[in-house]
């Protein structure tokens, strides 16, 4: 990259023209312009995207689209679509989009074609997948499989438990989820207190094989079933791996072919869409999971083929440069109006924060601006009764994004009164109301308020939000809506100059962890840390 950000003409020019609209209210842009609403919206693999009620005028989207062009946006997409390394360190290539190419694509790796190879793996889950829902995979003692768990972390944990939770409306429902992650012994032990050992399937899902989170759940999952079938042939029956490390998961017990394969050019928090999306795949079917493969791809069409201007992601990620760089905003809610997608802020905690929660350029220098956003939120209407007041009357500016649908899969009417998704969906229409017009002091003493209590009352407004709204939540909405932020999280790498493929900054803690865990173990250790963690180890050891 040729000049450091903050000296590109493109910057400048936006953060002199911020200077001139930083106070321009929405109310003032919506009552200037009365297509606004519509006009400043697009569309695109079934999504709507509304973003009238930002902070922006036409030239600040025309300067925001310049600096996309200045950051060469587009050449660095198409050399990432294409299958080139740009995950340079780490010398790989970044192609979670060749995940959900339709057989008879061409991507090269290396010239190698790896489209077939996808299908391949697809088509052994789909076979696994059939055998299973059918009941025809039987465990050690004869039984079906009636319960899978999934043992993964990151992006070998949120993605699968998002999209099972998102689309659980599609599941057979016979077949019984649950996913274990974390460390912690209380995980594996309540997800599987009530499980039968005959009945049940640990898929073991982590591209490296290594990570201890998993490794230990795997082995005391194993543990867990050998202590109620004995055999250890068992393990064979009652145990599949999702992996890229063959090697590791021969060595673990399980038979290699009972393994699903991905690729190193596939990134932990980019594979919900691999083998590593095999338990929802098993929830879901085949042809669920071939519809959600359909709507990621067609979010990446969109992505590859759209003006910028019209671009969903692309759209989207400037504005997040707007607020994050610009107006000093240092979070995203992201807020979801449907309770299947309750997992879907976590899952985006990741995918934003591991990849662009980088303070170094590509080329390794410093960066002299903010990159990556805080991602976080609820879905509503709970949140609202809960952190919306600081949004609404805080003092920070916290841009969000609302996303809802037209139709719900679970309608409810109420005797008497508007249904359940009716209600629902005024909620989302009045709080971006709300958080864009605010109220004024004229407002709130024209109700009658007291003098004393109306600046209580008043609401500032011109809080941005974005809205997205879809029809359904159906399998193929869903894979589009994680395209859009994978891409969106890509665009803002671009123009901060990161890696958005690394994730160096989990190694440290790590690494400590491995040192630590030793001296915890039944010998007084001479400990070398500072006061602080030697203390705290001396104290955990004599209490435990
Ligand atoms: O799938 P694996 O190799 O077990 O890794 C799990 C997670 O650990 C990380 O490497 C770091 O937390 C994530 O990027 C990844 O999703």
């Amino acid at each position: 990259m040729s000049a450091p950000l903050t000296e590109t003409a493109a910057w400048q020019a936006l953060q002199a023209h911020f200077e001139s609209v930083r106070h321009v209210h929405l109310r003032d842009l919506f009552a200037a312009d009365p297509q606004r609403g519509e006009r400043l919206s697009a569309e695109g693999a079934g999504l709507y995207l509304d973003y009238s009620k930002h902070r922006v005028t036409d030239e600040t989207l025309e300067l925001l689209l310049d600096l996309a062009r200045s950051r060469q946006l587009e050449a660095r997409r198409d050399a990432m679509l294409s299958g080139e390394k740009i995950n340079a360190t780490e010398g790989r290539a970044v192609l979670h989009t060749a995940l959900r190419a339709p057989r008879g694509q061409e991507i090269l790796v290396d010239g190698r074609n790896v489209v077939p190879e996808v299908h391949e793996v697809l088509d052994r889950m789909a076979a696994f997948a059939e055998q299973i829902r059918e009941g025809q995979w039987l465990g050690q003692t004869g039984r079906p499989i009636r319960a899978v768990v999934n043992i993964g972390i990151g992006g070998s944990d949120l993605g699968p438990v998002m999209a099972y939770e998102a689309l659980k409306h599609y599941a057979q429902r016979d077949l019984t989820m649950r996913f274990v992650s974390n460390v912690d012994g209380t995980d594996l032990v309540e997800k599987t207190r009530d499980l039968n050992p005959e009945e049940t399937l640990f898929i073991v899902s982590s591209k490296t094989f290594t990570t201890q989170e998993t490794m230990a759940n795997a082995q005391s999952a194993r543990a867990w079933l050998l202590a109620a079938l004995g055999d250890d042939a068992a393990v064979a029956r009652h145990f599949v791996a999702v992996s890229t490390n063959a090697e590791a998961v021969q060595k673990f017990g399980i038979d290699t072919a009972n393994m699903f394969g991905f690729w190193d050019w596939v990134g932990g928090r980019y594979s919900m869409d691999s083998a590593i999306g095999l338990s929802l795949m098993l929830a879901i079917g085949p042809e669920g999971f071939r519809e959600l493969l359909a709507g990621f791809h067609a979010m990446d069409e969109h992505f590859a083929s759209a003006p910028l201007k019209a671009n969903l992601p692309v759209l989207m990620a400037l504005l997040g440069v707007w607020y994050n760089n610009f107006f000093d905003a240092q979070t995203l809610a992201v807020l979801p109006y449907d309770q299947y997608l309750a997992y879907f802020p976590a899952y985006l905690q990741q995918l934003d924060m591991e990849s662009n929660g980088k303070h170094v350029t590509l080329d390794g220098h410093e960066v002299a601006y903010q990159t990556g956003p805080v991602v976080w939120g609820q879905p509503g209407t709970n949140g609202q009764h809960a952190f919306y007041q600081l949004i609404h009357q805080g003092t920070k500016l916290i841009p969000c994004d609302f996303i809802a649908f037209a139709q719900t899969l679970n309608s409810l009417p109420l005797p008497g009164g508007a249904p359940h998704h009716d209600l629902l969906m005024a909620n989302v229409f009045a709080q971006t109301e709300a958080l864009a017009f605010g109220k004024t002091l004229p407002e709130v003493l024209a109700e009658g308020v007291a003098p004393e209590l109306a600046p209580h009352r008043v609401f500032e407004g011109n809080r941005p939000t974005s809205t997205v709204l879809a029809d359904r939540l159906t399998p193929h909405t869903l894979g589009a809506l994680i395209a859009l932020y994978e891409h969106k999280v890509f665009v803002q790498g671009v123009i901060w100059d990161v890696n958005s493929f690394d994730q160096w900054g989990v190694e440290l803690g790590k690494v400590l962890a491995g040192r630590i865990v030793k001296e915890l173990g039944a010998d007084e250790p001479e400990l070398g840390h500072d006061s602080s963690t030697n203390a705290l180890i001396r104290r955990y050891r004599a209490r435990r």
